[in-house]
């Protein structure tokens, strides 16, 4: 038998066939080859003849909260439905609309809405957005979302500053950055010791303490979803040091860390955690609709005074 020794080893994305598709390959590696950093040039050059000012922060609205996006001014409301290779938010409680305008005097591009794992979509096509709103100018990212509380002090309603997580999904082999890795849009090894900004939380807090209000910071368990988590679920995430927990956030935060965001995440917790096999409680997503929808206004009001801390860069260079 002979080899052919004369072949070279080619670092190029992967083959679109041959041995490696006929293994199957990983769905994120597939997102990764189709949203490549062309693509996102593509969707952000769009979006730049429709919205030429450069947005500084970027936010992402968590279910029932939304209602941010209306509070910005001077906007422009696209939705995803127009915006070229987007997907849309399926979920109740999310809306499809990319928004741009200014909240508090700041220009800013918001997420009415954000995709989740358990829509179908792959944890690096419900991430990429972040990396468009990069490629739009913003630096500083505020990501809100709805969890369970683990934590047994945590009330519902409660307000929790992330302060790092547990990306359950990426344990499993599934980050969002699986695939080619293109340097432009950040390293193939990406640190993420310090993906939520120790800054931003401290000025948070501040924030908070001028309305007497306590916030929470704590651990974010991401998880696929769509299911709610059984007893024993909930009782390992405790185990494992997490006080809050979700289906969303750790890959988009992941992202945001790869390309180089400062972020600032805020979970507010809609229910409690199940732990008890005789209670009849359970999670549902009404409930978590309702919540966020009661905690609203004090969620935007925090937001909005942490944008002039964006304002007035009121912050020391962490990196
Ligand atoms: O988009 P977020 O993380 O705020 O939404 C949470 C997780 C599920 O999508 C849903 C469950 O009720 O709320
Ligand atoms: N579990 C997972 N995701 C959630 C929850 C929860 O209890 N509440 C809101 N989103």
């Amino acid at each position: 038998m002979s080899h052919n020794t004369n072949t070279s080893i080619k670092s190029a994305p992967i083959a679109e066939s041959g041995p490696w598709a006929a293994a199957g390959e990983h769905p994120n590696a597939v997102t990764n080859r189709f949203y490549t950093y062309e693509c996102v040039q593509e969707i952000a050059a769009f979006i730049q003849r429709l919205v030429p000012a450069k947005p500084e922060l970027a936010i992402i609205c968590g279910s029932g909260l939304g209602g941010l996006a209306d509070l910005i001014v001077d906007k422009t409301v696209i939705p995803y439905s127009e915006i070229p290779h987007f997907p849309r938010s399926t979920v109740v409680g999310h809306r499809s609309n990319l928004v741009f305008g200014t909240f508090n005097g700041l220009n800013v591009v918001c997420m009415q809405g954000r995709f989740h794992p358990y829509e179908g979509y792959t944890t690096a096509m419900c991430a990429f957005p972040v990396r468009v709103m990069h490629m739009l100018g913003a630096r500083s990212l505020v990501v809100t979302c709805a969890a369970g509380g683990l934590n047994k002090d945590y009330s519902v309603g409660d307000i929790m500053l992330i302060k790092d997580h547990l990306n359950l999904p990426s344990f499993a082999g599934n980050n969002p950055l699986i695939g080619h890795n293109d340097e432009r849009f950040g390293p193939r090894f990406p640190p993420v010791g310090h993906a939520y900004d120790r800054q931003y939380i401290m000025k948070m807090k501040e924030i908070a303490a001028k309305y007497n209000l306590q916030l929470r910071e704590g651990v974010y368990c991401g998880l696929g979803g769509p299911c709610y988590e059984t007893i024993a679920e909930i009782n390992m995430l405790r185990l494992l040091g997490g006080d809050a927990v979700g289906m969303s956030t750790v890959h988009e935060v992941t992202l945001a860390a790869h390309c180089g965001f400062r972020t600032l995440g805020i979970a507010l917790i809609t229910n409690k955690c199940l732990s008890d096999y005789n209670s009849t409680y359970e999670a549902v997503h009404e409930d978590v609709i309702r919540i966020s929808e009661l905690k609203a206004d004090e969620l935007q009001q925090l937001i909005f005074d942490f944008v002039n801390v964006l304002k007035n860069n009121d912050l020391e260079n962490q990196h």
